[in-house]
């Protein structure tokens, strides 16, 4: 797993780490990383250009020291060295030292003219972002943002010291100006931040430098992300004993006359997320039934429908004569439940709450937004927070569908899906995903896993799906990203 973990848990393994060890061991190690970043994408540059320079913005605590060290370390390679200090006073003493020791300068930004400040970005290599880490407060402060924007405008390389100035390290909401990055080298471990979108999308590549944090953080992260290994060893696969029930059959309780192809989108997910067999039950059995005739098709209720071992219900209900039934029928029903799209409307906590069984909750920013109340914003500035809520509200696991999509259990980690495209936002891929995790469900995945392991599979289909990808390429795509996993 690629773990994060929040700010008020790296300081405590920061401070036990730092009991042990002389001072300033971290904070050199970190240096150290850094400048080996800086130093290695300065090199391609270096033949198009007689000379490197880098220009360091230090704010006010240590990650403008990290800075700092970092870039003493360059300036003793022969590296032009100017750092743009935002609090003068502030700016970390020993390591503005090092830094004029080893022939960088330090300027107080207030006192440089604007059209020097413009020439000096211009001609950096590379702007350093040492304003704000994880001791950042709020969107970048006047000074910075201005500064900030002056960085944007030259087109310079940013490299962001630890996390992109402005962003929230905990939660990974970004509430006011920031400072996006190329490269983000963070120390001793991911933050979620890091992970989670909006401000992921402001970190560029992220580069993890080990400064012997690890054995100090708890085992349990905040946020996660599975690698493609852990997803492949969730998989299900058959084996000598298994037969299609064994297998573990999934119903699916969607579509309508009106939006038939929510049924066949979903049974398509549902048939690739390695379960024995299908039950589709509804008024859109026909149209399943043309597309895959494997499905075990009938036209009644889910009460009515045969054993399964989970329910996936609500893409496409739409005019479902009987969908207030039928979102009944699954929930009284003692297996695993996935509810989607209209299955989520108007959806009571308490009735959630009362399941024996557990159940998945996949609504999009929008559905998310109508579960708890609050505007479609207020989901996507803090889908972090949102999708904790939610989990809470209903005692259940939540996929929160978008940019990142993240599965959160009442308590726990969340886990983030990196593998997704924004391809995937295409009508009807929510119905394929709805069905794939279903399907996982059905074949005895924990609710969790089943939201992650799909979440994954489907973005690496988005992928692998023929370009412009709609719903059916993703479906058809499928096979070909559980085998990039599988081997
Ligand atoms: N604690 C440790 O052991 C280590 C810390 N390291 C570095 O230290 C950083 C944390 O240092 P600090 O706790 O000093 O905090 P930061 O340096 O992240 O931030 C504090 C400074 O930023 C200013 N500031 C806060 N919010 C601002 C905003 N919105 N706009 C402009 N300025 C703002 C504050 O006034 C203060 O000067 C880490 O992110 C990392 O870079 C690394 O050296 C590794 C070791
Ligand atoms: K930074």
């Amino acid at each position: 797993m690629r773990t994060a973990y929040r700010v008020e848990t790296v300081r405590a393994a920061e401070s036990a780490l730092m009991a042990r060890l002389p001072e300033g061991t971290l904070m050199n190690r970190a240096a150290a990383g850094l400048a080996a970043a800086c130093a290695e994408l300065l090199r391609p540059g270096l033949g198009r250009r007689t000379v490197a320079r880098v220009v360091l913005l230090v704010g006010g605590g240590d990650n403008g020291g990290d800075a700092l060290f970092a870039g003493a370390r360059l300036a003793r390679r022969g590296i032009g060295v100017n750092a743009l200090l935002l609090a003068p006073d502030r700016a970390h003493p020993a390591g503005l030292a090092a830094l004029r020791a080893a022939g960088g300068r330090g300027l107080a930004v207030a006192d440089i003219a604007p059209g020097a400040l413009t020439t000096l970005l211009g001609r950096a290599s590379m702007v350093v972002d040492g304003i704000t880490g994880i001791g950042g407060r709020g969107g970048l402060r006047p000074v910075a943002a201005e500064l900030a924007e002056r960085v944007t405008a030259s087109g310079a390389p940013v490299i962001a010291v630890d996390l992109p100035s402005g962003v929230d390290a905990d939660t990974g909401e970004v509430r006011g100006p920031v400072l996006p990055a190329t490269l983000t080298v963070t120390f001793g471990t991911l933050k979620p931040g890091l992970l989670v979108d909006p401000a992921r999308q402001h970190a560029g590549d992220v580069r993890l430098v080990d400064i012997g944090l690890r054995p100090l953080l708890p085992v349990e992260p905040d946020v996660a992300a599975l690698t493609p290994a852990e997803v492949a060893a969730l998989l299900p696969r058959p084996t000598g004993e298994s037969d299609k029930y064994r297998r573990g059959v999934l119903g699916v309780a969607a579509g309508s006359a009106r939006y038939p192809g929510a049924a066949v989108l979903t049974v398509g997910g549902a048939l690739r997320g390695g379960v024995g067999a299908v039950r589709y039950a509804g008024p859109a059995h026909a149209a399943v039934i043309a597309r895959h005739p494997e499905t075990l098709v009938s036209p009644g209720t889910p009460a009515e429908a045969g054993r399964v071992q989970a329910w996936v219900a609500g893409p496409g209900l739409g005019d479902h004569p009987e969908a207030e039934r039928v979102v009944n029928e699954v929930l009284a029903a003692d297996v695993p439940l996935l509810l989607d799209a209209d299955a989520l409307r108007g959806l009571d906590p308490a009735r959630v709450r009362a399941r024996s069984a557990p159940t998945l909750l996949t609504p999009h920013a929008g559905e998310a937004a109508a579960l708890l109340g609050v505007a479609r914003e207020r989901v996507e500035s803090s889908r972090l927070t949102s999708v904790r809520e939610l989990a809470e509200r209903f005692g259940a696991t939540v996929l929160l569908k978008g940019s990142t999509t993240l599965v959160a259990d009442p308590a726990g980690p969340v886990l983030v899906n990196e593998t997704g495209t924004p391809w995937l936002a295409t009508a009807g891929s929510g119905d394929v995903l709805s069905g794939l995790a279903g399907g996982l469900l059905a074949a005895g995945l924990a609710a969790r896993d089943a939201g992650a392991v799909a979440a994954h599979l489907h973005g690496l289909a988005g992928h692998a799906a023929p370009m412009p990808a709609t719903a059916s390429g993703v479906t058809d795509a499928l096979p070909t990203a559980w085998q990039s996993l599988t081997g």
